[in-house]
């Protein structure tokens, strides 16, 4: 017993007190062994040394694939990282990207939840952030069928020509001015006219969305630390991160349904169309007409998902295809000689033609070397959209657990020497002769990324960028303004963010082309 008076306790009463915390620590300790034991036998890849907490999310610098490629050549193409307390595998060669997306597609096709998703994408609803399963089925094919197969990029074909050549007369009136043409603006607005006028029907040009789709960049390539710490959560609650980008959905969100409002107007009680236009044809019309059959169906088209789905084709459309542009130009300038021939190849292509077609760009090989290699030096996604695990599995020996996220570092396998020749020159000539392509084949080069979650919008994204370079170089002659805006017009300097591109805006003056009398 314990004797309360000089403060010492009986050995009977702590002999059977020990038996009864043992035995109901017991099976604590087993488990916590059973854990200990399991882990030293797996065999989990490289790491690099962490901090507690916040794992290795202090070392990532703002250009996380730069960073992420020197690590992997101390570590390997395939390592863990530690983002707060969630497990990352970083997959830096093509043959461990060809094991995730291709082998091992069926494991590694689900996406992360992200806090911004939610919030900008209506509970994640769309195509490119929601879970893999039915409902991502249904929104994915959706978007395929109706807007971006093959034969659907053929409908939206005078869209893109019309907006190319009205592209060109801007530049055509500052040649006049004798004003340095800003690429990065004028590139913007084509991009954005052309995706804004094939999904909702009209043009982009000044409108209310300029501001809003800014911000949503803004948001997207900022770190949300609740989404690896969750106990962190608060701190985007606090800091007013969460309350502002709420309110930058909310204009979007209002904007998306004055558009619904607008397309629903056009269509009488049953639903048909009795106005006509160009309002006719976008994709919300086709989503409107996927709601006026689906009520029979088991997947039912409503106003939120509609809204998500147009979002989607803004947020993945515009800014990649705008990079590629921004980054071809920038790489075109620096290089004179692939500008000529560029030019040559666009010019005897198009003869007599004011505006270059699209039916022209089929002879064009240069042209297409050229975007090939710009998505190779520049993939405006250098890290694919990120995946997740959905089981316990192995890859290239090594034990990754399910929910493990998956980063793949396009740009350090697209610059990487084993498979590149001189990978940071730009070399348009190198695909002349080669049969990589972008298209999910060819693991060394996969800027679209690959398998069931892979980019369905390449289609929509080789023909905008075809059309407006081949037109850009058409008509015009670029050099580059003299002094500091010349250096600002070769910086490589990239943003960070989802989408990398130029840091500077690209400023080049142009003056029309004079036809030789040969
Ligand atoms: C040069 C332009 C583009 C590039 C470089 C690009 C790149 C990518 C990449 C890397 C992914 C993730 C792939 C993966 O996880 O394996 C992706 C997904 C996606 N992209 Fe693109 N993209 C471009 C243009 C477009 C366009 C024009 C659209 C539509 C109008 C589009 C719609 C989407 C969608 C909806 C997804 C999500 C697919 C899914 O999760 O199932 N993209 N894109």
């Amino acid at each position: 017993m314990m004797n309360f008076l000089n403060g010492t306790i009986s050995p009977w009463f702590i002999i059977p007190m020990l038996a009864f915390f043992i035995s109901l620590a017991f099976p604590t300790i087993l488990n916590l062994l059973s854990k200990l034991n399991s882990k030293s036998a797996k065999n989990l890849p490289p790491s690099p040394p962490k901090l507690p907490v916040i794992g290795n999310l202090h070392q990532l610098g703002n250009l996380t694939h730069h960073t992420l490629q020197s690590f992997a050549q101390t570590y390997g193409p395939l390592m863990v990282l530690h983002f707060g307390k969630v497990p990352v595998l970083v997959v830096s060669n093509a043959e461990a990207a060809r094991e995730i997306l291709k082998n091992q597609d069926h494991v590694f096709c689900n996406r992360p939840h992200r806090k911004m998703f939610d919030i900008f994408w209506y509970g994640s609803r769309d195509v490119a952030s929601a879970p893999y399963g039915h409902y991502w089925r249904q929104v994915k094919s959706i978007c395929v069928l109706h807007l971006l197969s093959g034969k659907k990029v053929q409908r939206f074909r005078r869209v893109r020509e019309e907006e190319a050549m009205i592209m060109v007369e801007k530049v055509m009136e500052s040649c006049g001015s004798l004003k340095a043409v800003n690429l990065t603006d004028l590139f913007s607005d084509v991009t954005n006219d052309i995706v804004c006028r094939s999904v909702i029907g009209r043009r982009y040009e000044g409108s209310v969305l300029r501001g809003p789709m800014s911000m949503l960049e803004e948001f997207l390539g900022a770190s949300v630390i609740g989404d690896y710490i969750p106990w962190l959560d608060w701190v985007g609650r606090v800091n007013g991160m969460y309350g502002r980008a709420k309110c930058v959905a909310k204009q979007l969100d209002e904007f998306l349904d004055e558009v619904v409002d607008e397309h629903v107007r056009m269509r009488n009680h049953d639903g048909d169309v009795v106005n006509g236009g160009d309002m006719q044809n976008d994709f919300v019309d086709i989503l409107l007409e996927i709601q006026k059959t689906s009520s029979t169906t088991d997947f039912q088209v409503d106003r939120t998902i509609m809204k998500a789905l147009i979002m989607d084709m803004f947020g993945a459309g515009t800014d990649t295809t705008l990079a590629v542009l921004e980054w071809a130009m920038t790489e075109l300038l620096r290089h004179p000689n692939a500008m000529q021939k560029l030019q040559d190849e666009v010019r005897s292509v198009a003869r007599a033609k004011t505006h270059v077609t699209e039916e022209d760009l089929n002879e064009m090989t240069y042209l297409k070397a050229v975007i090939k290699e710009i998505l190779r030096l520049h993939p405006p996604s250098p890290i694919l959209i990120p995946r997740e695990s959905m089981q316990d599995t192995k890859v290239m020996g090594y034990d990754i657990a399910v929910g493990t996220q998956v980063l793949v570092n396009a740009w350090a396998i697209s610059t990487d020497p084993s498979y590149w020749d001189q990978p940071l020159q730009f070399q348009p000539e190198r695909f002349l002769k080669s049969s990589i392509d972008i298209k999910g084949h060819d693991f060394e080069l996969i800027p679209f990324g690959a398998g069931r979650r892979g980019c369905p919008g390449i289609a929509f994204a080789m023909v905008v960028n075809e059309l407006v370079l081949a037109n850009t170089v058409q008509q015009f002659d670029w050099t580059v303004p003299a002094g500091v805006v010349g250096d600002q017009t070769f910086c490589l300097s990239e943003t960070t963010g989802l989408t990398v591109h130029r840091k500077l805006p690209l400023l080049a003056l142009a003056s029309p082309h004079v036809k030789s009398s040969k």
